[in-house]
């Protein structure tokens, strides 16, 4: 989340009288990230996350709320939204729909270790499983419809063989049918930056805005694709292999997940291709814009089209 809609400690308190979380001693902008704006508040009751959804819509909010809600009282370490005076987790806060979160603590790596990748893909293993007795439904706005709609905005940025590269790989994920793959609650985003580490352990999973229902293992592609990955596109073996294992003893994978998995990992590079293309050529206007770079999952989605084997468990 970059800072978009600035918020002052005048407007906060005023906003905060809705709610019964103290007094506002502290507001601070924060800077990472991209989607929403964001601050850490601290209130004499405690410290919390405020977020600003620049984006999503009010009518859209209760189902990321809810199941946040859900997986924190399932054990999941999640934020868990705050609710106002009204019984309510969404407000308004500078015409834009907010809430306000609990904050987690730990420490978010880029150089995970083989005890870190065993750690998420059990943590993903539990996430999945909690998932299962949510009921809320919400296809995947990042999937098939939303790769042929936008393709076309970021076509004239990009040259002719990354145009092919792209037409190509959206055609082939729109032959398949990954429906009959288990599908659940996926968290579609669990990036590295999206998890709180305290030492080995993981504190926090955050930034639950791409949440959807969609195949698990595609939720497995996009973690490992970030987590298990080397600088230079390719998948670290033994990463990739702990992180999988981890993920089986919590929740075994099937011969179906087994086969499919190699266009897993590629739809998964091909939707982070795709969205940062988008992010960097067509930008919004923000005080604090940190878009990430393409070319990183250009290289990822061309290494795993070149690996005719990707590692399993
Ligand atoms: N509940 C929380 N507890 C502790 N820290 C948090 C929490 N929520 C957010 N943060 C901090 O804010 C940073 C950005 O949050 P987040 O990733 O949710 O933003 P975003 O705009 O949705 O970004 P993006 O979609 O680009 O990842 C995190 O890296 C983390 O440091
Ligand atoms: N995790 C995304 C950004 C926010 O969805 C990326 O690295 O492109």
């Amino acid at each position: 989340m970059s800072v978009y809609t600035t918020v002052s400690d005048a407007e906060l308190t005023v906003w905060l009288n809705d709610y019964s979380l103290g007094e506002l001693q502290e507001l601070q902008g924060i800077a990472s990230g991209i989607e929403n704006t964001n601050y850490f508040v601290t209130t004499s009751n405690g410290r919390f996350v405020l977020t600003l959804f620049e984006k999503l819509r009010a009518d859209e909010l209760p189902f990321y709320l809810n199941l946040m809600a859900h997986l924190a009282r399932h054990g999941i370490p999640c934020p868990a939204p705050m609710a106002n005076r009204h019984n309510q987790f969404l407000g308004v806060l500078k015409d834009k729909p907010a809430c306000i979160v609990s904050r987690l603590s730990g420490k978010s790596t880029t150089a995970p270790t083989l005890a870190h990748c065993a750690a998420m893909g059990a943590m993903l293993g539990q996430m999945h499983i909690a998932g299962q007795s949510f009921s809320q439904i919400m296809p995947n706005p990042r999937g098939g419809a939303w790769r042929m709609a936008t393709a076309p905005q970021v076509r004239p940025f990009i040259n002719t063989g990354q145009a092919a590269l792209l037409d190509s790989e959206i055609a082939l994920h729109a032959q398949r049918n990954y429906s009959l793959l288990p599908q659940g609650l996926i968290h579609a985003d669990l990036f590295r930056d999206n998890v709180l580490l305290e030492g080995e352990r993981v504190g926090g999973l955050i930034d639950f805005y791409f949440a959807c229902t969609d195949a698990l293992l595609y939720d497995v592609a996009i973690t490992v694709n970030d987590w298990c990955m080397r600088p230079d596109g390719i998948l670290d073996t033994t990463q990739a292999q702990t992180f999988l294992r981890a993920y089986h003893t919590v929740r075994p994978l099937q011969d179906s997940e087994h086969q499919a998995w190699p266009l897993m990992l590629r739809q998964a590079a091909l939707r982070f291709w795709l969205s940062r293309l988008f992010d960097k050529y067509l930008p919004r206007d923000g005080e604090l814009i940190h878009a990430h770079d393409p070319a990183h999952f250009e290289r990822i989605l061309k290494n795993h089209i070149d690996t005719s084997q990707a590692v399993w468990i």
